[in-house]
C-alpha cells in the first residue's frame, strides 16, 4: 500500500502544492491529472522518493521511503517522461542496461528481446536508439513493463506521449492487468486511454498554492 500524508513540493522558491494525501493499495490505478506546471511530475518523484518533500511523507505498507528507500525500490518501476535512451546503444542494449541498473540482473538478452518484439520493435531491435522515431524510443522503455510484474507499483509519468492509437489501446490493457493481478499503477496523461476500468482521478489543482 502506497501513502502519502500531508505533502507539500517546493520547487526553488515557490510552493507548488500542500495538504496532499492520497492511499493506494493492491488494484487501484491514480491518474494525477492538472495543467502544464501545476506540479505532476514533481509529485511522482515525491511518491517515488526521488525526491524529499518539504513537508508530509510517503510510505510504502506503512514504513517511511525515508527508512526503507531500497526495499521501496525493489517494488517500484519509475518510468520518467522523457526516454533516456542512450543513443549509441541499441534497443536491446538500452533496455538491458535499464534492467542491470534496476537491479533485476536476471533479465537476460533473450526476454529483453521479447518484450521488445512484444512492444512492437522487432524490427529495430539491433538499431542504434539515435535513428528511432519518438514513438519507438517511447516503447523501448515501455517494454520494461513486460519485465516488471515483479514490481507491485508502476508510477509512470506520461506513458502515452508519442504512442499511435494502437500502442495507446495496448499499453492501457497492460496497465489494466497490471491493476487486475493485484498491482498499483499512478500516472500522469493528458489524454483519455480506454482502460479495463476508469483510474481514480486527483485533480493536483486543488493542492496549488
Ligand atoms: N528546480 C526547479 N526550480 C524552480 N522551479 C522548478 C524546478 N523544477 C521544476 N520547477 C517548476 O515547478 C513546476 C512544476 O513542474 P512539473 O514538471 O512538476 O509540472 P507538471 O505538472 O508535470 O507539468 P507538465 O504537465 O508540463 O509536464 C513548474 O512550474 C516548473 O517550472
Amino acid at each position: 500500500m502506497l501513502q502519502a500524508t500531508d505533502l507539500a513540493c517546493l520547487k526553488g522558491d515557490r510552493l507548488l502544492f500542500r495538504g496532499l494525501a492520497l492511499t493506494l493499495g493492491p488494484g487501484d490505478m491514480l491518474r494525477v491529472a492538472g495543467p502544464n506546471g501545476v506540479g505532476k511530475t514533481s509529485l511522482l518523484r515525491l511518491l517515488t522518493g526521488l525526491t524529499w518533500p518539504e513537508a508530509g511523507e510517503v510510505a510504502w505498507h506503512g514504513v517511511p521511503v525515508r527508512r526503507e528507500r531500497e526495499a521501496f525500490h525493489r517494488a517500484l518501476l519509475y518510468l520518467g517522461h522523457a526516454a533516456a535512451l542512450n543513443d549509441l546503444l541499441s534497443p536491446l542494449e538500452n533496455l538491458r542496461f535499464a534492467c542491470a541498473a534496476a537491479g533485476d540482473e536476471d533479465v537476460d538478452e533473450e526476454r529483453c528481446a521479447q518484450a521488445l518484439v512484444r512492444i512492437g520493435l522487432a524490427r529495430q531491435l539491433d538499431l542504434p536508439a539515435r535513428v528511432l522515431s519518438q514513438g519507438q524510443r517511447r516503447r523501448v522503455g515501455l517494454a520494461r513493463l513486460f519485465l516488471s510484474a515483479h514490481r507491485p507499483l508502476w508510477v509512470l509519468d506520461e506513458p502515452f506521449t508519442a504512442l499511435d492509437v494502437n500502442a495507446v489501446a495496448e499499453l492501457a490493457t497492460t496497465l489494466s492487468d497490471h491493476c487486475a493481478a493485484g498491482g498499483t499503477v499512478v500516472l500522469t496523461t493528458h489524454q483519455e486511454a480506454p482502460f479495463a476500468r476508469a483510474p481514480q482521478v486527483l485533480d493536483l489543482g486543488a493542492y496549488a498554492c
